[in-house]
């Protein structure tokens, strides 16, 4: 659906050059809810809005169904822009336009005839249920209502992408719940494909079926949501999971392991059988189920007391009974 191969952008103002990004390349498929997470500085807005060629890429290609992006002439980028739908962080609405006349836009632009706006942007109100405010003018909504007036925008040209550059970083939590199971409902019963870019983990655990983590402008870790998830690699990667679980200081003595069971995992008495086996003591520090999509991962947090030969014994152990480990101190 999207493929990006040795994607790169080079910021050039008089002397200076600024590469934001580099060699990306990676592979979106219809369908997916695709998360793209850095810290900032790493590049995030300047992928997504190379996407679309908001942004011109300074080398590398963008495919979208087969199209190379980077090869279109305007007139022909301007169509295949029709089938790329973006919402934005401040949601980016025309303050002195109506609900129902921002949602109509894109479709004026397309000179669509009147009867058939009317339909397209009722259904579309429908969708994010804003129904009763088609007639309020932004300024008298909330942030989250703005957002499903910024998502139904992006609908109305019924696109195959849908573009998320920070959609709910300026949301408070509940808002954010809404709107990401809105854009989890539009997935579902669109087929459409999202692309979401982030510095929050929640986000993605919470929509995410796959997640690339950038820093520096490279990609340094990519994979399916709950794999990243239950097994960060990377420093990165493991700083965004590490955002979610907050354990005191005083409690990181000894080696502290993080532990994921997933289905595999289940139904086997590990921690009894390890205290047995290893004799000995396993104090448990945290323990929670986290849903990736829905699907349980049990969370661990263990500390013990053993020497290094040890500690690779047991993650040999836990390895051999399918639970994922990270050491979070040793
Ligand atoms: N128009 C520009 N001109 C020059 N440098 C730019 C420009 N836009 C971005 N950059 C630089 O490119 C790098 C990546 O920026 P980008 O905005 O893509 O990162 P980001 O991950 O989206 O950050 P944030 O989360 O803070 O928005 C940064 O070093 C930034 O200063």
């Amino acid at each position: 659906m999207i493929k990006i191969k040795n994607l790169s952008k080079v910021y050039t103002k008089g002397r200076n050059q600024v590469t934001a990004l580099e060699s990306i390349t990676l592979d979106i498929h219809k369908g997916d809810i695709y998360g793209i997470i850095g810290l900032s500085g790493a590049g995030k807005s300047s992928l997504i809005r190379c996407i679309n060629r908001l942004e011109e890429p300074t080398s590398g290609d963008i495919w979208i169904n087969g199209v190379n992006l980077v090869t279109l002439k305007s007139a022909e980028l301007r169509n295949a822009r029709k089938k790329m739908g973006m919402i934005f962080q401040n949601f980016n609405l025309l303050h002195s336009k109506t609900v129902f006349e921002n949602i109509a836009f894109p479709l004026r632009l397309l000179k669509t005839s009147e009867k058939t706006i009317t339909e397209k942007v009722k259904k579309l109100l429908d969708l994010v249920e804003l129904s009763d405010k088609a007639h309020v003018y932004p300024s008298q909504l909330s942030g989250g209502q703005k957002q499903r007036v910024g998502i139904a925008r992006a609908l109305a040209n019924e696109p195959d992408v849908l573009l998320c550059d920070e959609a709910t970083s300026a949301l408070d939590p509940k808002t954010t719940k809404q709107i990401l199971d809105l854009l989890k409902n539009i997935n579902k019963e669109l087929g459409l494909t999202i692309v979401v870019i982030t510095h929050e983990m929640e986000v993605i655990k919470e929509i995410c079926s796959h997640v690339a983590i950038l820093e520096g402008g490279y990609i340094v870790e990519e994979g399916h949501t709950i794999d990243i998830f239950s097994k960060p690699g990377n420093a990165v990667t493991k700083h965004f999971v590490e955002q979610m679980q907050h354990l005191p200081e005083q409690y990181l003595e000894g080696k502290v392991l993080n532990l994921s069971f997933t289905e595999g995992s289940a139904g086997t008495p590990i921690i009894s059988r390890l205290t047995k086996v290893f004799d000995i003591d396993v104090n448990i520090l945290s323990g929670k189920i986290e849903y990736i999509q829905e699907k349980p991962i049990g969370k661990l947090t263990v500390q013990m007391h053993v020497d290094c030969h040890k500690l690779l014994d047991i993650i040999t152990y836990f390895e051999e009974n399918h639970v994922k480990v990270e050491v979070l101190k040793q």
